[in-house]
């Protein structure tokens, strides 16, 4: 970056003496924030959030005022004491605080105000953001917490020393002068990456600026100061995986000596490992754009040239530089898989053909899988009556079970992904509620992405934010933008955080693994996938969704005419009160679908009364309960539904197989056979239709229920389960074509739900058929 592009870059930045502010803050004392507690209920937590958002309305409309002006060394001393607690704590690898882990709150949904300073950091620390004490050139001293930093999240004190070095100089666009929500001193935040600039202590920037501190802070360390310095020292952090702090590396070389091809590719490689395929890609182009094509450098070049072309999902064009990679090395079979690999996501992206079995036994070891998006008989249409005002319509008739979208995620957090040192809480002042653990994690790596991929910025911010945001663009996605280089000492991109908090808050995904545990009781997964957010809502949905590691997967439910809105459900819960409290989430206040009517209908007494029985029925006791018990508490269940209502209630499917299951361990032939009663009737209240009600099912078939639509009031895993017992029951009471039509059935509803025919439905269900002993029984008629 030459010195006019850097002015350019801050001309909203006053660098040089700034009126220091000594006089007191203010004639009058302003009321602190409420303050939070951990534990507290949801109820709580939503009161504490609604008195928050008012007291940082009321604390808004007070007018600027200078900052109180805290004694610098005073602050230094306690960042010291901070940094201290967390040696001793990465020390000792025990935890500090009450005895448990270490607990943080941070607030999402919050508008971001904006001031400007040039900064020198004084001693890093990371608590939820990394913590350092900041000079300015008037020595006037404030806390810094800095949000979503790259390879922040879980990196050592000793990682942060080196990112922000003691003496380092920071130009900081737009950082937030907040109100503490503990003690009295106000914090500087930086939500953004993209708003730090490192600034070279040779920067022509920095020419007329005078530090009244002095220039250099003692203890400054001696940082590199040629270009082949700074090479050695990247080259020391790739080799020991540090890609973030190599990268800087490079990029300080490269400013110093911006023709080094070598430093280039260098850097070209570490984007490609931290996966900033804009980055690697321009890197490698510009290479290659120097050296031809005819060196062992322009190789190089090429390779990760393709690999980025390949991680940005640009098969076509991966597949294109593979094959000259190879054609200029005949007979090395180095890139032989890199070109199968190409074939097959081509194969996938063009027809929509995935080995669907053998993409679930790779989930199970890892979860995000190497596949390619697929878009089926589907666009994006205004829809001026839903919110951010757009849906997705068929573009053809489309069949039961028919593919609509495979989609890999923009990015996907699990609980496995969550460091076990530490548990912070999110708090969302637009939902009002408290959000996963999972999910400020997927902020920061969003963020992450964007800072090493910033062409893709529009298909995030393409999203709708919500009613405070301008309408996002009606067509979707956006036109692809060209490549832009990474330069870590100064982002290219603007990354509006306030923004993006609120795209999550609408768009996010809780995307539950077929290949994984039902429940993952240490924090649900977060996922943004960006076409996919296009669908709306509906309970009951004319198509489904599911995911696959970390590949989603949405099939048609039902037949959809052409030019049809095709809806998925947000969520599956029976009880109406805990949809509404997660539609909440999503920022929807009603759903129209006919479960919901229905619901409503019900009246409120009844919604509650079943929302309390729903918690006996979850209960893990719910199975010593006597079958006496187990019968009253669905027929209580019943009763909650007005007699005259269809036979779609969820709730009493849910009761009715736990009736069917008590009777089974009672034993005896009657009990069996009432047992698969109970059952048969538990997937009439999922909304399924047995043939004998129906006469012939459409096609015909001999399944026991009709084959026309996937009810999608729960996921198919439910009735799937339900129809193994009942087959189970068969099998134990000899009734062999019973069991073998039951069994057909649930492959039916399985492989319509999620394809991939026999030999998936007997991964899926591994564990019921050898729990049920039919697994060989299974094979054999299936
Ligand atoms: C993931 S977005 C869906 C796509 C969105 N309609 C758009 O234009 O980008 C979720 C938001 O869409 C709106 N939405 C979803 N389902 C809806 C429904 N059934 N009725 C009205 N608005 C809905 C709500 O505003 C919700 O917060």
């Amino acid at each position: 970056m030459d010195a006019e592009q850097l002015a350019a870059r801050t001309s909203s930045i006053t660098l040089g003496s700034q009126t220091p502010h000594k006089t007191p803050p203010s004639s009058q004392p302003h009321r602190s924030p409420p303050k939070y507690h951990h534990g507290m209920s949801a109820e709580e937590v939503a009161r504490y959030l609604r008195e928050y958002a008012e007291w940082f309305e009321e604390d808004r409309k007070i007018p600027p005022e200078p900052a109180p002006i805290v004694d610098r060394n005073q602050l230094i001393a306690d960042q010291r004491h901070r940094r201290a607690q967390l040696e001793r704590m990465a020390h000792e690898n025990t935890r500090v605080g009450t005895g448990g882990i270490p607990f943080y709150m941070t607030m999402v949904g919050f508008p971001k105000h904006s001031s400007s300073k040039p900064v020198q950091n004084l001693h890093p620390t990371r608590m939820v953001a990394v913590q350092s004490v900041v000079e300015d050139t008037e020595g006037i001293a404030h806390d810094l917490s800095i949000y979503n930093f790259p390879s922040t999240s879980h990196c050592s004190l000793g990682q942060l020393d080196t990112l922000f070095s003691l003496g380092t100089i920071l130009v900081i666009r737009e950082p937030t002068l907040k109100a503490p929500t503990q003690g009295t001193r106000p914090l500087l935040r930086v939500d953004s990456p993209t708003d730090i600039i490192f600034v070279a202590r040779n920067s022509p920037l920095l020419r007329n600026v005078k530090w009244k501190t002095g220039a250099d802070i003692q203890t400054y360390p001696t940082l590199p100061r040629t270009a082949d310095a700074w090479q050695q020292r990247g080259n020391v952090y790739f080799k020991s995986s540090q890609w973030f702090l190599a990268a800087l590396a490079y990029s300080h070389a490269l400013a110093l000596d911006s023709s080094a091809l070598a430093l280039r590719l260098n850097r070209a490689e570490a984007y490609l490992r931290l996966q900033y395929y804009s980055g690697a890609l321009s890197d490698a182009q510009e290479v290659l754009a120097k050296v031809g094509a005819s060196d062992a450098v322009a190789d190089k070049a090429l390779l990760r040239l393709a690999k980025a072309r390949y991680g940005r999902q640009e098969y076509g064009m991966a597949l294109d530089s593979f094959i000259c990679f190879q054609d200029k090395h005949v007979g090395d079979s180095s890139v032989d898989s890199w070109i199968d690999r190409c074939r097959d996501r081509l194969r996938e992206s063009y027809i929509g053909s995935y080995d669907w079995p053998s993409l679930f036994a790779t989930a199970r070891r890892k979860i995000r899988l190497d596949a390619a998006n697929f878009r089926g008989p589907i666009q994006v249409q205004s829809m001026k009556q839903r919110g951010g005002g757009r849906g997705i319509v068929t573009t053809r008739d489309v069949q039961t079970g028919e593919l609509l979208l495979v989609a890999k995620p923009y990015v996907s957090v699990y609980a496995s992904d969550l460091p076990g040192n530490q548990y912070i809480v999110t708090l969302d002042l637009l939902s009002k509620t408290t959000r996963e653990p999972t999910d400020s994690l997927l902020l920061s790596r969003i963020v992450e992405k964007l800072y090493g991929n910033p062409d893709l910025h529009n298909e995030v911010f393409h999203l709708y934010a919500g009613p405070a945001y301008p309408r996002p663009p009606v067509t979707y996605p956006p036109a692809p933008s060209t490549t832009i280089a990474v330069d870590p000492l100064n982002p290219r991109v603007d990354i509006d955080i306030a923004r993006l908090e609120a795209i999550c808050t609408y768009n996010n995904f809780c995307p539950f693994r077929l290949d994984g545990p039902r429940i993952d009781k240490q924090a649900k997964p977060a996922g943004l996938y960006t076409f996919a957010s296009m669908f709306n809502h509906a309970c009951i949905a004319n198509a489904t969704w599911y995911c696959i590691g970390d590949l989603m997967v949405i099939r048609a439910a039902e037949p959809i005419p052409l030019g049809t809105e095709v809806t998925i459900p947000y969520c599956v819960e029976e009880s109406y009160i805990d949809r509404q409290a997660i539609l909440r989430k999503h920022m929807l206040d009603k759903c129209d679908c006919r479960l919901c009517e229905e619901d409503r209908r019900d009246g409120e007494a009844r919604l509650r009364r079943r929302h309390e029985l729903k918690s006996r029925l979850d209960a893990d006791g719910v199975m010593s309960a006597s079958l006496a018990e187990v019968r009253t508490l669905e027929q209580d269940i019943s009763a909650t539904y007005v007699p005259t209502r269809g036979s779609l209630r969820p709730l009493s499917a849910l009761a009715l197989h736990v009736v069917a299951e008590k009777l089974r361990m009672s034993g005896g032939a009657r009990h069996m056979r009432e047992s698969i009663q109970y059952d048969t009737r538990a997937l009439e209240c999922y909304g399924f239709v047995l043939a004998r009600d129906a006469g012939r099912s459409p096609t015909g078939s001999k399944l026991p229920i009709t084959n026309d639509r996937i009810p999608t009031a729960t996921s198919f895993m439910e009735p799937a389960d339900i129809m193994l017992r009942i087959a189970c029951t068969y099998y134990m009471l000899r009734e062999e074509a019973n069991a073998t039509n039951w069994l057909k059935a649930a492959l039916w509803l399985t492989d319509v739900s999620v394809g991939g025919g026999k030999e998936l439905f007997m991964l899926i269900h591994e564990e019921t058929l050898v729990r049920m002993d039919i697994q060989s029984f299974a094979a054999r008629v299936l």
